[in-house]
């Protein structure tokens, strides 16, 4: 009989509403997903801690104390929290001086006290905006049991009038780490843009990821407009990324060697890991540097944000894959198309390139567990759909049916595990099930994965990347670091890296996207 694996995590705050009264309050309800996500992501790897603090529901002032920790968590850290010794200047990121760069700074620092471009310290962004009445409204996340409406405000992006370094005493460094993702060169190039407009001239790359913070590690690059002018135009990263590394006590040494003050980290939930620990020594050694990260996967799964760059490209070049999938399966007698796209433990790519083709019948992600076989399971599901519409196609997350899978317990240099083939698995089932039940399926299997991550930024991906990267510099220049940059709610925020990688961000599958999504495939549940 075959297994069915539970979705990877439960909605936290969902599991909340369902034991209000657990110790520990929210610490003891994060804790176990925590947990979770180490032994199926990151085996080998300790993820941010969290520090909710426990709530009493019946405490009339709960929600005062929950906005009070929500705004403590939610700070983001800043030079001025350690050191007493830093002035800031008026900043020298002003529209109308265009030849910033070559100025020297000798007869004083441009400023524009007029220009109302800038981004009061206090300003705020609403991270959720539903007001849901009942947790059992669809995709309901509730912080207690009568799902009370609590204001949940986190700090705008942008920037400020004034900053905190000195442009010409600012040696800035970017690095590019994971997996490849659309849009890497475009905030690489948004980036130095920025800085050049502050008037900073040593710029250089850190060639493959955090490998190059090695002593011996290949050398820097140095970064103009001139160098990044037209990178964007291709996929890929000009900087190179990977996996695995120094540690972070060697990349702090390396950094302090180079006179690096300024870095900023692309890439995912690791690399933010990654960045959030340099943050901490570099705090430890009292450095006064700014780390600042930019979210990339492909796989949209950071917390809290509408969608990371890359997502809306991965999404839209998995429609090529997926026509081709009908194509084929549509011209062949019987014919079924299986799809494998990316999403290590989220389905969003196949979810949102399902919703978009309409041209896919069945939708497997990670999160909602689903049977191959028995008469509630895919492979008779097929059966039907063959015979009743002449053809059938499969969209599948890499993540799903891993339970199907042998499980190595491989990892990859970051331990990240290695997952089985789910699209070769299923080609090969559903080619036995229809040759044992004699009913002839031409099925056609098609990986696109490494095609789509290597595509350049479609333009929404572009803007994004834009934005994203001028104010991860902002940020910088404005003395905050241990931060990442983000979308929430279409405006843009900055958030203290441990809230955005406590857990990768996964489907709901009582959100209303999901159920979107199964009623455009018109699919039922396999189990
Ligand atoms: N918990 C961690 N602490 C410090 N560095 C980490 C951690 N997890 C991953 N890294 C490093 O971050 C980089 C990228 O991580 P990886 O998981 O491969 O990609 P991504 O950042 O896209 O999730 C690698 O160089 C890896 O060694
Ligand atoms: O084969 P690689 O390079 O390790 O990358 C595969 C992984 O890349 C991803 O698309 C994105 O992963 P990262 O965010 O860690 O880069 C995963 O879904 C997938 O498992
Ligand atoms: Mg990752």
């Amino acid at each position: 009989m075959e297994s069915i694996s539970p979705p990877i995590g439960v909605k936290l705050v969902a599991s909340l509403v369902k034991k209000p009264s657990c110790a520990g309050g929210f610490s003891g309800l994060i804790a176990p997903r925590l947990r979770n996500f180490n032994r199926v992501i990151k085996s080998n790897r300790v993820f941010a801690e969290t520090k909710n603090p426990a709530i009493d529901f019946s405490d009339p002032d709960w929600t005062t104390k929950f906005q009070e920790d929500f705004e403590r968590r939610f700070n983001i850290p800043h030079l001025t929290d350690i050191f007493d010794d830093v002035d800031p200047i008026p900043s020298t990121f002003c529209l109308k001086s265009r030849s910033v760069v070559s100025e020297d700074f000798s007869g004083g620092y441009p400023s524009d006290e007029k220009w109302h471009g800038y981004i009061n310290n206090n300003d705020r962004v609403l991270l959720k905006t539903i007001h849901y009445s009942s947790p059992t409204s669809a995709g309901a996340e509730c912080i207690d049991p009568s799902c009370t409406w609590v204001e949940q405000w986190v700090h705008r992006a942008g920037p400020r009038e004034k900053i905190y370094f000195k442009p010409e005493d600012v040696k800035a460094a970017i690095v590019t780490c994971g997996g490849l993702c659309p849009g890497l060169n475009d905030v690489i190039r948004q980036i130095v843009i920025t800085l050049e407009i502050y008037g900073v001239k040593k710029i250089i790359g850190i060639p493959f990821g955090y490998r190059g913070f090695f002593k011996e590690g290949i050398h820097e690059m140095q970064l103009s407009r001139k160098v990044v002018q037209n990178i964007h135009l291709a996929g890929g990263s000009l900087l190179g990324v990977s996996r695995g590394g120094p540690n972070v006590s060697d990349i702090v040494s390396n950094m302090e060697e180079r006179g690096i003050n300024m870095l900023f980290v692309l890439g995912g939930n690791g690399t933010h890991a990654g960045a959030n620990a340099i943050h901490n020594e570099c705090r430890k050694r009292r450095m006064k540097v700014a780390v600042v990260g930019v979210p990339k996967t492909i796989d949209n799964d950071i917390l809290l944000m509408d969608k990371t760059f890359g997502f809306d490209t991965a999404v839209e070049e998995a429609q090529r894959a997926i026509n081709s999938a009908y194509i084929e399966a549509h011209s062949a007698y019987h014919g079924i198309g299986i799809v494998k796209l990316m999403g290590r433990s989220s389905g969003f790519i196949a979810m949102h390139a399902s919703l978009a083709s309409g041209q896919v019948d069945v939708c497997l992600i990670p999160e909602v567990p689903f049977r191959l076989h028995g008469p509630h399971g895919v492979l008779n599901y097929l059966k039907f759909l063959l015979e009743t519409k002449g053809s059938a196609v499969v969209c599948v997350a890499e993540g799903a049916g891993q339970n199907f899978l042998e499980k190595t317990n491989a990892t990859d240099p970051s331990g990240n595990i290695i997952l089985g083939d789910i699209g070769v698995h299923i080609q090969q089932e559903s080619k036995k099930y229809f040759k044992e039940i004699g009913l002839p399926a031409d099925v056609k299997y098609i990986d696109p994965t490494y095609m789509i991550r290597a595509c350049r930024a479609n333009a929404a991906d572009g803007i994004l990347c834009a934005v994203l990267g001028q104010n991860a510099v902002h940020g910088a220049f404005a003395g905050y670091g241990g931060i990442t940059v983000g979308i929430c709610n279409t405006h843009y925020v900055y958030l203290p890296i441990p809230e955005v990688i406590s857990y990768p961000k996964e489907v709901d599958p009582n959100s209303r996207m999901w159920h979107r999504c199964l009623t455009s495939t018109g699919q039922p549940d396999f189990v």
